[in-house]
């Protein structure tokens, strides 16, 4: 039987080899196919809002706030052709609203193991830069409970938190005026490669009506060009075009994502209109190396986890202003910066609880179908 198949992959049911040998021990494999059909944005971003507010509350206060503790996570260099990262994390007390209700609390003890090696866009055919797997444990006996494809759910809780992140920290989101009609806003998708293309599914999907016109730009036309197909197809309505540089991609947009592996400023502060957000995804030789620094420098800057920041965003650590979680748990107000452009700035990074939360939310849908 191809493994691929099954619902339950049972490791080993042998007792002689004092491996896992039950029913309850059975391991559940959930496959990428699996996992794709079982992703929509109400669920993701819901889940992602609980996971960020776990992240920003590391201890725990009370038998029912939602907590998490991780480590910082580990990266093994192989060579200079790409990188193994392990993601470990634990969530407690958090909900998954859409998808269980908002009296069902749930822990989560996970493991994330995601390559990222630039070089297999390149190959034919063309694989996803960045492959994943999720460990979910049990989390009261911290056996192995689930094997998660974590490919599909790295694209998309990316861009769910993304979502998050403009929906907290993009000021000029109610866009109503005075008439009552929706102020059309202009979105720039900067690096049209997996992350650009999800990001406007999720930002076209989540935020209806919102967006009239959306500029792509990629370094290589051919990726910029496919998306703008996509994107056609699915929202008729909106102006799709493909600009001549990043430069002119982000001029006079509302929100702007950039999703490269550029390691130059893709963009600086004068080119960006007032009061833009700004998520910022991809990395360079370092995390924050898609945007000019004199951006991080006058603009309102939110991180996922402080965590992270020690680790991978010294540079901008000084600039940062706070977690999204703090935000959305309402423990800290938006920072406003005094006679500037009114810039705000997600620099996301990717965090393990977001991983382990995402996973969870799966599981819970794959177990009940
Ligand atoms: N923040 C997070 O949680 C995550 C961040 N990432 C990062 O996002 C970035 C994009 O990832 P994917 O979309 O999966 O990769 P991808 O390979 O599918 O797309 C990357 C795009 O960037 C463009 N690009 C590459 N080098 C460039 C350069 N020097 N200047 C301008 N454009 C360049 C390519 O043309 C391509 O379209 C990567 O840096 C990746 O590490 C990926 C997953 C999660
Ligand atoms: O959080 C993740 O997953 C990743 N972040 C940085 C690039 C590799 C994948």
């Amino acid at each position: 039987m191809n493994i691929q198949d099954q619902k339950h992959l049972n490791l080993q049911s042998d007792k002689s080899t004092g491996s896992l040998s039950n029913q309850d021990d059975d391991v559940t494999f959930i496959k990428e196919s699996s996992v794709k059909n079982l992703l929509n944005w109400t669920d993701c971003v819901d889940a992602m809002e609980s996971a960020l507010v776990a992240i920003s509350n590391t201890s725990q206060k009370s038998d029912s706030e939602p907590f998490s503790s991780q480590t910082p996570r580990t990266f093994t260099f192989a060579g200079n052709k790409g990188v193994l990262l392990t993601m470990p994390g634990y969530a407690s007390n958090y909900t998954l609203n859409s998808v269980t209700g908002s009296d069902k609390k749930h822990s989560t003890l996970s493991c994330k193991l995601v390559t990222s090696f630039s070089g297999n866009s390149q190959l034919n055919p063309a694989i996803p830069g960045i492959l994943g797997t999720i460990l979910l444990f049990n989390s009261d006996t911290g056996k192995l409970k689930a094997i998660v494809d974590g490919t599909e759910i790295t694209a998309w809780r990316t861009a769910a938190v993304s979502v998050v992140a403009t929906k907290y920290l993009y000021c000029d989101m109610n866009l109503k005026n005075l008439d009552g009609n929706i102020v059309g806003k202009e979105l720039a998708i900067v690096g049209c490669g997996t992350q650009g293309r999800i990001h406007a599914l999720a930002m076209l999907n989540y935020f209806p009506n919102v967006f009239i016109k959306v500029k792509l730009w990629n370094r290589s036309l051919n990726r910029a060009e496919k998306l703008k197909k996509e994107l056609n197809a699915l929202f008729p309505e909106i102006i799709i075009v493909i600009a001549d540089s990043s430069i002119l991609c982000v001029a006079g947009a509302d929100c702007v994502v950039t999703a490269t592996n550029s390691s130059q400023p893709l963009f600086e502060l004068k080119d960006l209109k007032e009061n833009v957000h700004i998520n910022a995804i991809g990395a360079g030789t370092n995390h924050h190396s898609e945007l000019a620094m004199d951006i991080y420098q006058s603009s309102s800057v939110y991180i996922e986890s402080y965590i992270g920041l020690e680790t991978e965003l010294k540079g901008i650590k000084e600039y940062v202003n706070g977690e999204v979680g703090e935000i959305v748990a309402g423990k800290k107000f938006l920072h406003k910066i005094e006679n500037s452009k009114n810039v705000t700035v997600f620099q996301s990074m990717g965090n393990a609880i977001e991983d382990g939360v995402m996973a969870n939310m799966i599981y819970q849908k794959f177990m009940k179908n």
